[in-house]
């Protein structure tokens, strides 16, 4: 299990590094095997730097990030770091930022065979490409041999996917690997991810788009200004969502038959009526928000102060 235990981070930040920014705050869910796991939130709201943190690209400030009860920050020497990133492995938004213009697209597997995988034959190494092709539904004959250049983005995008599949992985971390593909290869991607799953990958999903994190995943995680305000089973967060950040995510998804003043209207009435009825609202004296507090099975929310917007 990948589990993030009340994460923080910090950042340095202003010209001399003397301010700090908070772009995450006790984040604390997990990512189970055979799960997929959506992180939803606006852009600036720490989606990336928790994905960041789970494949040490940038530091733990405060709590864990533990891989079947190992803390990860612990993990030093070359040894142990390609043991983790044998099982741990990130697929991020712009595909082609992860390969280098002047090699072939494929040198990503010669590296990986390189580091991983040196006592595998030729033909034997032939095969495991093939099938890992195979799994992202990519034909050898359009894909190896070729420059980054002559590939488009979706496919760009599932050879590294494939990479991670030669690696065995047991998470991916996915960063809105969905946005920059055209409808139909989209539904391509989410498809394999919905395959990999099935295959046992624990997969965190991260996306500023609910409608995709809905399709898609297992449990929901809604990100805002760093902090987790709701999280739980998707059918729960989606079918009853409970913060009014959440809410108003779901309510921003175009309505084309309703115009925003009847959603807000709408919007405003609920939680009205909710008002004082729930044990996870706060009354104004008590205004700082606590840990989430677990409204019903599998579905755990911030407690807030109905009627203030969030
Ligand atoms: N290396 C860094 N140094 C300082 N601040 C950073 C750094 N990386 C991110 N931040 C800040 O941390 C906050 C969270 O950023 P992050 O990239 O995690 O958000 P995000 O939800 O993934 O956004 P987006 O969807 O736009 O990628 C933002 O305010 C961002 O400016």
């Amino acid at each position: 299990m990948l589990k993030f235990d009340r994460v923080s981070k910090v950042y340095r930040v202003g010209s001399f590094g003397g301010d700090e920014l908070t772009a995450v705050r006790d984040a604390d869910f997990e990512v189970r095997p055979g799960e997929v796991v959506s992180l939803i939130g606006e852009s600036g709201s720490g989606k990336s730097t928790l994905g960041k943190m789970a494949l040490r690209i940038a530091s733990v400030s405060r709590g864990a990030i533990t891989c079947d009860g190992t803390d990860i920050s612990t993990l030093r020497g070359n040894r142990r770091l390609k043991e983790y990133y044998r099982r741990v492995q990130g697929v991020f938004q712009d595909p082609f930022s992860s390969y280098n213009p002047i090699f072939k697209a494929d040198r990503v597997f010669a590296v990986i065979r390189s580091e991983y995988h040196r006592g595998v034959s030729d033909a034997e190494w032939r095969e495991k490409v093939r099938s890992a092709l195979d799994v992202v539904r990519l034909d050898p004959a359009q894909v190896l041999g070729k420059y980054p250049h002559q590939l488009s983005g979706g496919q760009l995008q599932r050879l590294l996917i494939a990479r991670a599949l030669l690696l065995d992985i047991d998470y991916l971390v996915a960063d809105e690997v969905i946005s920059m593909l055209d409808a139909s290869t989209r539904i391509d991607v989410l498809n394999l991810l919905a395959d990999l799953k099935a295959r046992g990958m624990g997969i965190l999903f991260i996306t500023h788009d609910l409608a995709l994190g809905n399709y898609i995943s297992d449990q929901t995680v809604i990100l805002h200004k760093g902090s987790i305000v709701e999280r739980g089973g998707t059918e729960k967060v989606f079918g009853d969502p409970l913060h009014p950040y959440t809410r108003k995510l779901l309510a921003s998804v175009p309505q084309f038959h309703k115009k925003w003043e009847e959603v807000e209207a709408e919007l405003r009435a609920r939680e009205l009526a909710d008002t004082g009825s729930r044990d996870y609202h706060l009354s104004t004296a008590q205004e700082v928000p606590g840990d989430l507090v677990e409204a019903s099975e599998d579905h755990f929310v911030q407690p807030f102060v109905p009627g203030v917007r969030a």
